[in-house]
Formats: structure tokens, C-alpha cells, sequence
């Protein structure tokens, strides 16, 4: 199922003058926004004081239509304007607001504060002013909305215009997501999120969030093999292998084989393959194959890795494997791979594809995804998934928990299960990364990755 759509700015813009040249006007749209955004701000604050503060552009007008509806609901309001308002729709938006407009010297304070100073218009840091009132608003007031993004923040890459600015409570967007809402470091300051529709169309080629899955029950007449057969590769070090294979019998596979040196310590239900790698994977009834978690980097490890590249069915390449993956050794492949790089490891990646590592998170992964012909995960607390294709999917961080030795690994093992189990790979990759979240929102806090693969099967019970 795709997710909803995540727009650039120069995408809303577009989408917006669609909605116009269809009979719409900006006014109109700000009234849909400003309005929906009151909704959840009255919902936060009731009767108690909310303090809007404007700026001068859209975002502004969109305050001004926010305060004018709590007020009509008999809400106690105050806004603060940072400057006039200088685009006709936030001037209506002024007029329109009966009652006092407060000047940015005003000493406020109250329940909630509401950020409409500035949104996808900033093109700069903040003023010295500028971002001192924010803060100061912020500290006289229990919570903090931003409307749109907050003030400070870049909508495309996520970054942060200027440092030391206030974390949010909430951040209600409107129309449409933007990247800012998944990308480190703005997404660690929007907290929880909420979109306002304002009737924007489908955009074609436009990223998506990562959403939880549709799973079906296994029919009737399954059997392990038509569920799916995964071989895991290990090395030198099979803890990382057993670890990916451990999750991957709980994301639907129905059979997981390792291919190990040694038998001992692995779970009993993981079945290992001491033989020949060659013949392991010729078996012509594998899936899909995972290789990298603990294969090492040494000669060994490289010739484990061309096997598994040489093999025609989907694999998920990970950890070591991605340090030693060339452009060469994905040459021959007809079958899809799928690469799950932290930031170390995309960099990596980068240089040996010939690629400079320049742009936003969501424009590198896209560009390694083009020059290698995988789909990417770029994993972290904004992990962004890319097909050669152009897809783009990107996904909040679940908890910062996360942040703990074999998470990757589980990941890994979680993709390369829904791949064997026949889902295509950019939806092999999409479905891991949310399997993956939404078992760590399961898990208590300071968890480990093997209580991390341990809750996959409940992750994926609430996508039956
Ligand atoms: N998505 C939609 O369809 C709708 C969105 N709406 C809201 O509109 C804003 C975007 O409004 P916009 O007027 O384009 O931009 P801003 O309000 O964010 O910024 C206003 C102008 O401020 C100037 N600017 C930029 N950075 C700074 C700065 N650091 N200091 C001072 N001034 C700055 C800039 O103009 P310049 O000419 O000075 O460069 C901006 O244009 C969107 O976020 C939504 O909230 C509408 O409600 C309609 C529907
Ligand atoms: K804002």
C-alpha cells in the first residue's frame, strides 16, 4: 500500500497552482489550512491561552486564519506579529482576524505557542530578532506547535538554518508532507506529526512514507518452500548472520538455511548448511539470499560475496558485503539487489560508484540507487529507501533505541525474509523497514537485537 506522498517545495508549488488553475486561490487553500490546523490546536489547548506568532509571508496567513477560528470559538488568543504581512492572502488573513495584533516586543505567555513565522518560503537563517522571539515564545509557553515546519528548518534536505532553536511538541503540515518531517536533524525537533489535507492531487514521482504493510495469511496448501526459502551467508564471525537469520524466521520466510563454517550455538530452529556454498545456493528452490552480516573482508569473505552475487534470485547485501562491492561484481546480475548502508557504508558505497555524496539524504541514496542499479535502504533514524527506478520511500525513526549493536543485522534479516517470501524489492524493503520499527516500538526500553528479532512476529500480526 503506498503511503502518502512527501513533496519538495517547488512540488507543493506546483500542486498548489494545479489546485488554483482549477478554480481555487490562495486564499481559499489557506482557509482549508488554517482552519484544519486550528482543529488540532484546539484540540491541544481547549480554553486555555494560545499565542500565534505571524510572520510576514503565507506561513503568517495561515496564523492569522488559525487565531481568527480558536477566537470564533470563544478560545482565548493573542498574535504576536513578527512583521507585517506582506503577501495579499496573508493581508486578507490580517483583515479578516477581529482582534488585537500584538507587536514583537509584546511580553506573552500562555498555554501553547504556535510557530507561523515562517514555512517552506525560508530561504535563510532566521534574524538574531527572529530566532530569539521564537525561543523566548517557546519558554513562556507549555507546548509548541509549529505550523507547516518549523521556523529555522529547510524543507527539502532537513537541515537546520540556525542553531540552538526550540524542539516541538507538534508539527502540523499542510497540504502535504515535506522532507524536513523525516530528515535528520529537523525531524528530532518536529515531534508528533499531523497533516491537513487542502485537496492536493496524487503528485506523479513523489516520495512516500514508509507504512505498515498489507500481509496475507499463507494459503492453505503452503508448504516451507513456497513460503520462501532464504539462504544467509555467514563468515568469520556467524553471531551477525545468526542474529539476521533469527529475524528472518519471523518475518514470513518459511524456511531460513545458514550457511555456516560451524554448527554450534545457532538456534534449533535455524537450520545450517555446513557444504559447499556453491552447491547451497544452487539449490534452485532459494528465494533470495542475504550476505554481509559478519562475512569478514578478508579473501574468503570476497569470494563468499561473488557466489552469492553470482546467484539469479533477489540478495540483500549488508555490513562487510558493502565494503567490498564493486561495480564489477553486480555487472552480471539480472536479479534485484537490495543494499542496507548506515552512513559509514553509503559513503563508501559512494566512492566506489564513482559518486560525489553531494545533495540531501534522499537525493544520494536516489543517485546510488541509478548508478548501481540497487535499491538502497540508507538506514539511521531517517532511513530513506531508493529504487533505480526513481521510487523514493522515507520512514520516521521509531526510538532512538534502535541506536544498538545488531539492529542492522535484523534489519537485513527482515528485508531478505520478505524478499524470499516473493514481495518485490523496493516493497521487500519498505515492509522490512516498518517490521523492523514497529518491533522496536514493541520492545522495552535498552533492548537487544535479539529481543528486537524476537517481536517481528508481533510486528507482523498487526499486518494481517
Ligand atoms: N501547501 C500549500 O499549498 C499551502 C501553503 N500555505 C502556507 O504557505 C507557506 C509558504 O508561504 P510563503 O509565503 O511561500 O513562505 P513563508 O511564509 O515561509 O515565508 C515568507 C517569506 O519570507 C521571506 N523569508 C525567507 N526566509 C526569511 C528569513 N530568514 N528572514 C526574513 N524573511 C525571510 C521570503 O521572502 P523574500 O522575498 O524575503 O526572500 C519568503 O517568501 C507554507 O509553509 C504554508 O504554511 C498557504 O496556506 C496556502 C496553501
Ligand atoms: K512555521
Amino acid at each position: 500500500m503506498p503511503g502518502d506522498q512527501i513533496l519538495t517545495v517547488a512540488q507543493v508549488r506546483e500542486a498548489e497552482q494545479a489546485l488554483i488553475d482549477a478554480g481555487s486561490s490562495i486564499d481559499a487553500l489557506m482557509q482549508i489550512a488554517g482552519r484544519g490546523a486550528a482543529d488540532w490546536i484546539w484540540r491541544m489547548a481547549g480554553r486555555h491561552k494560545v499565542t500565534v506568532l505571524c510572520g510576514p509571508g503565507n506561513n503568517g496567513g495561515d496564523g492569522y486564519v488559525i487565531a481568527e477560528a480558536i477566537r470564533e470559538r470563544g478560545g482565548h488568543v493573542v498574535v504576536v506579529a513578527a512583521a507585517q504581512p506582506g503577501t495579499d492572502a496573508a493581508k486578507n488573513a490580517r483583515k479578516a482576524f477581529a482582534s488585537e495584533v500584538l507587536g514583537p516586543d509584546a511580553d506573552v505567555s500562555g498555554h501553547v505557542f504556535v510557530d507561523c513565522l515562517f514555512g517552506s518560503g525560508l530561504t535563510r537563517p532566521l534574524t538574531h530578532d527572529h530566532a530569539e522571539l521564537v525561543k523566548r515564545l517557546a519558554a513562556t509557553h507549555h507546548r509548541a506547535v509549529a505550523v507547516d515546519l518549523p521556523s529555522g528548518v529547510q524543507s527539502d534536505s532537513g537541515m537546520l538554518l540556525n542553531d540552538d532553536l526550540p524542539r516541538y511538541d507538534f508539527t502540523i503540515a499542510l497540504g502535504a508532507w515535506k522532507f524536513a518531517h523525516f530528515l535528520m536533524p529537523a525531524a528530532a525537533r518536529v515531534g508528533e506529526l499531523r497533516l491537513v489535507p487542502i485537496g492536493i492531487e496524487p503528485v506523479e514521482g513523489a516520495a512516500r512514507t514508509v507504512v505498515r504493510p498489507r500481509v496475507h495469511e499463507p494459503p492453505a496448501d503452503a508448504h516451507k518452500y513456497t513460503r520462501g526459502l532464504l539462504a544467509v551467508v555467514a563468515g568469520k564471525m556467524p553471531g551477525a548472520a545468526i542474529l539476521a537469520s533469527m529475524a528472518a524466521r519471523g518475518a514470513g520466510a518459511g524456511y531460513v538455511r545458514l550457511f555456516a563454517d560451524r554448527m554450534d550455538n545457532v538456534p534449533v530452529d535455524v537450520v545450517v548448511d555446513t557444504g559447499i556454498l556453491s552447491e547451497v545456493l544452487s539449490d534452485d528452490r532459494n528465494r533470495a539470499i542475504l550476505v554481509g552480516p559478519g562475512l569478514g573482508r578478508d579473501g574468503e569473505a570476497r569470494e563468499r560475496l561473488a557466489i552469492a552475487l553470482a546467484d539469479p534470485v533477489t540478495a540483500v547485501v549488508d555490513a562487510d558485503a558493502l565494503v567490498l562491492l564493486t561495480p564489477r561484481g553486480l555487472a552480471e546480475r539480472a536479479a534485484s539487489t537490495i543494499a542496507t548502508p548506515h552512513e559509514g557504508e553509503l559513503v563508501a558505497l559512494e566512492r566506489a560508484f564513482d559518486l560525489d555524496g553531494s545533495g540531501t539524504r534522499p537525493e544520494r541514496a536516489l543517485a546510488l540507487a541509478r548508478a548501481s542499479g540497487m535499491v538502497i535502504v540508507a538506514k539511521g533514524p531517517d532511513t530513506v529507501i531508493a529504487a533505480p527506478d526513481g521510487r523514493l520511500a522515507c520512514a520516521r525513526s521509531a526510538t532512538s533505541w534502535l541506536s544498538t549493536a545488531g539492529t542492522g543485522d535484523v534489519l537485513a534479516g527482515v528485508i531478505a525474509s520478505r524478499a524470499a517470501s516473493g514481495v518485490p524489492a523496493f516493497e521487500a524493503a519498505c515492509e522490512g523497514v516498518w517490521l523492523h520499527g514497529s518491533a522496536a516500538r514493541l520492545c522495552p526500553p535498552a533492548f537487544t537485537a535479539s529481543a528486537l528479532a524476537e517481536r517481528i512476529p508481533a510486528a507482523l500480526a498487526a499486518c494481517l
